[in-house]
């Protein structure tokens, strides 16, 4: 008898639950959606955010990040703090690219910096002269007045070099007391002038005492339909070497 008032219960209950999922459905599924429309709508803001620091190398990133809506309190100061973090990784990016392509005594390009600037040139199909220098008899400054005013001698000339390119030539120190100048344009009595200049500057110059800085000085061109540019700066280097050789603090000028 007690089996079967059970019985009865649970089954007009499982009727009654029945319809209350029927008559339910509708708002379940409603409740259903609007979860999944306010889920979206959170993580808009986020997703677009998470693109923008995917592309964060993107000249317009800051303009991007700027139009995203970022409707709520942690959105917004994520987009906030979003722009500020990107600057400084792309400030110490610049930092690091620089210190990798800069000779830390003068300044100058170092051979990784030369070597990226002159497939730039290439590139723009520049043509351009290159000044190949050394310092004559640099062991003699080092031995009599030391390892220390040897490297003043080169911070100094690394200042002359500077004070006598533009902005477009593009200065390296390419080796221990060797510096290289290249001057992108194509007036070859020009660039004879400037290497003069350079040189009778250097044999002015006193460092702290130090007389008699002499360099010697060799220039070649390079043309970009005619000339593979190793094959120029070989020329320049021998350029150099002749002016070496034919008694120092000079300068000679060679043509392919
Ligand atoms: N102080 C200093 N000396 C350096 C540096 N790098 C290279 N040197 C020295 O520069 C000297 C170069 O000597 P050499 O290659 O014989 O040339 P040089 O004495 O200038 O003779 P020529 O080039 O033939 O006129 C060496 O004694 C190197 O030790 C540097 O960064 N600082």
């Amino acid at each position: 008898m007690t089996i079967r008032i059970t019985y009865n219960t649970l089954l007009s209950l499982k009727g009654l639950m029945l319809s209350v999922l029927y008559k339910t459905a509708p708002l379940t599924r409603v409740t259903l959606l609007s979860i999944w429309l306010l889920c979206r709508l959170i993580s808009k803001p986020l997703w677009h955010l998470a693109q923008r620091a995917n592309d964060r190398d993107h000249p317009l990133v800051f303009e991007k990040i700027k139009r995203i809506s970022s409707w709520y309190f942690e959105a917004a100061q994520l987009k906030k703090a979003m722009p500020v973090g990107i600057s400084l990784l792309h400030k110490k990016i610049t930092h690091l690219k620089s210190e990798v392509q800069t000779d830390p005594m003068t300044g100058l390009y170092n051979r990784c910096g030369l070597k990226l600037a002159v497939a730039a040139l290439r590139e723009a199909q520049q043509p351009f002269a290159i000044i190949a220098m050394d310092i004559d008899h640099f062991i003699k400054i080092n031995d009599t007045w030391g390892h220390d005013m040897g490297d003043e001698v080169i911070k100094r000339l690394g200042q002359l070099i500077q004070s006598c390119s533009r902005e477009s030539d593009i200065s390296c120190r390419s080796g221990g007391e060797e510096f290289l100048l290249l001057l992108p344009a194509a007036d070859r009595v020009a660039f004879l002038a400037i290497a003069e200049r350079l040189r009778t500057q250097a044999a002015a110059e006193h460092v702290s005492g130090i007389k008699d800085i002499t360099l010697s000085l060799g220039i070649a061109f390079y043309h970009p339909r005619q000339d593979k540019s190793e094959n120029v700066f070989k020329l320049a280097d021998k350029a150099l070497y002749l002016a070496k050789y034919g008694g120092r603090n000079r300068t000679v000028m060679l043509e392919q």
